[in-house]
């Protein structure tokens, strides 16, 4: 069980007022941080995938992780959850270090990531995979093994709790069925549902809406919300700007390993040290579209920098017809002009 108290959730108009104060830099620091990152790096060969100064993340809130591919996202939630080792770093939950703990005794601190259906965790069924995120409670200690009757019991509890969850997540009809039949968005469900078994403070999302049907995503998202009205303090990385700004208080912006921009969703498109990562990391890359032909991902951050760019220009009285908008981008990369790498990107097929 978590050692802190969930604290009285904030309102929309508190949590704003709040991030008001923060400066929009890397490594800004929050009115009342529940995780404290510093020097935070991890190698793999001659590759730096994580190197963090210093990171800070605001309690009950949720935070936005973004950044272009291979920015070290995935690598830095499996650091801070013990799934993988730093090189060097220390990082911290209200003070009290989590540096260099296995998984399931970080998850006892209350720091919990979800993973992704796995095809073994597909032959089970969704109340045994929900059941399985209490893994190293007590039943698995010694004494639950000398004494049973302590081991049924906290079956039970289990079991209790994770019919709790299934319900609360709209999974109770699925209970029995196998979790290979899920559609992509309750396969998400499940993964939350199975993090929260172990009552976590902080909750890691590793894109949660990944393969979510549209008609699933905003029940989806209110549950994200949910978790941050409980009191949680959510970290999410994910692609879709939509999402980032529909349900993020602030966003946290990586590349090459590092933090290079802090900021609320709304002040991102201005962010030239934003636009100019994925700018950067698009110079080879192919822009995205979903099938409805609007862009997604880094192509999504993009184009809003594009747009941003226009209505700037407009307003300061600029001639648009027929040419191209110059972007702001810092002085390395001023001759970089942000425009689409095809002249008819906007659907699936021109691709
Ligand atoms: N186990 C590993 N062995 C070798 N290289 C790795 C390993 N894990 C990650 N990397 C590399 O580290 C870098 C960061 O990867 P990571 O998956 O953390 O990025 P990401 O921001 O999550 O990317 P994406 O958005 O594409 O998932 C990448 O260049 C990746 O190839």
């Amino acid at each position: 069980m978590p050692d802190t108290e969930l604290t009285t959730p904030l309102g929309a108009a508190e949590r704003a007022a709040m991030f008001a104060g923060v400066p929009q830099e890397p490594g800004a620091g929050k009115p009342d941080p529940i995780l404290v990152v510093d020097n935070i790096s991890r190698t793999f060969g001659g590759l730096k995938a994580v190197d963090v100064a210093h990171l800070e993340i605001q309690r009950g809130c949720i935070t936005g992780l973004i950044g272009p591919n291979g920015a070290g996202k995935t690598t830095l939630f499996n650091l801070l959850t013990g799934f993988d080792r730093v090189d060097t770093g220390t990082w911290s939950m209200d003070g009290a270090s989590l540096g260099r703990l296995h998984p399931h005794h970080v998850a006892r601190r209350g720091i919990v990531r979800t993973f992704q259906l796995t095809k073994s965790l597909s032959k089970m069924t969704v109340l045994d995979n929900v059941r399985l995120g209490a893994r190293h409670q007590r039943g698995e200690r010694m004494l639950g093994a000398l004494l049973p009757w302590t081991w049924r019991a906290q079956e039970r509890e289990i079991t209790d709790r994770a019919y709790d969850l299934l319900a609360r997540f709209d999974l109770a009809g699925k209970a029995d069925d196998l979790a290979g039949s899920l559609s992509g968005g309750q396969r998400k469900l499940l993964e939350m549902a199975r993090a929260l078994m172990t009552d976590p403070t902080v909750v890691m999302l590793d894109e949660p809406m990944a393969g979510v049907n549209p008609a699933l995503t905003q029940r989806l998202l209110g549950h994200i919300k949910s978790l941050r009205d409980d009191g949680m303090t959510v970290v999410f990385v994910e692609h879709d700007m939509d999402v980032i700004r529909d349900i993020s208080d602030w966003v946290v912006v990586m590349a090459q390993g590092s933090v290079i921009a802090e900021a609320p969703p709304d002040e991102l498109s201005g962010n030239s040290a934003v636009v100019d990562a994925y700018l950067g990391s698009h110079h080879d890359q192919a822009l995205e579209f979903d099938e409805a032909g609007n862009p997604v991902g880094a192509t999504a951050v993009l184009a809003e920098a594009l747009e941003e760019a226009e209505v700037q220009a407009l307003a300061a009285g600029a001639d648009l017809s027929g040419q191209d908008v110059p972007v702001a981008v810092p002085s390395d990369s001023a001759s970089r002009t942000a425009q689409p790498e095809t002249d008819e990107p906007g659907t699936p097929e021109n691709r």
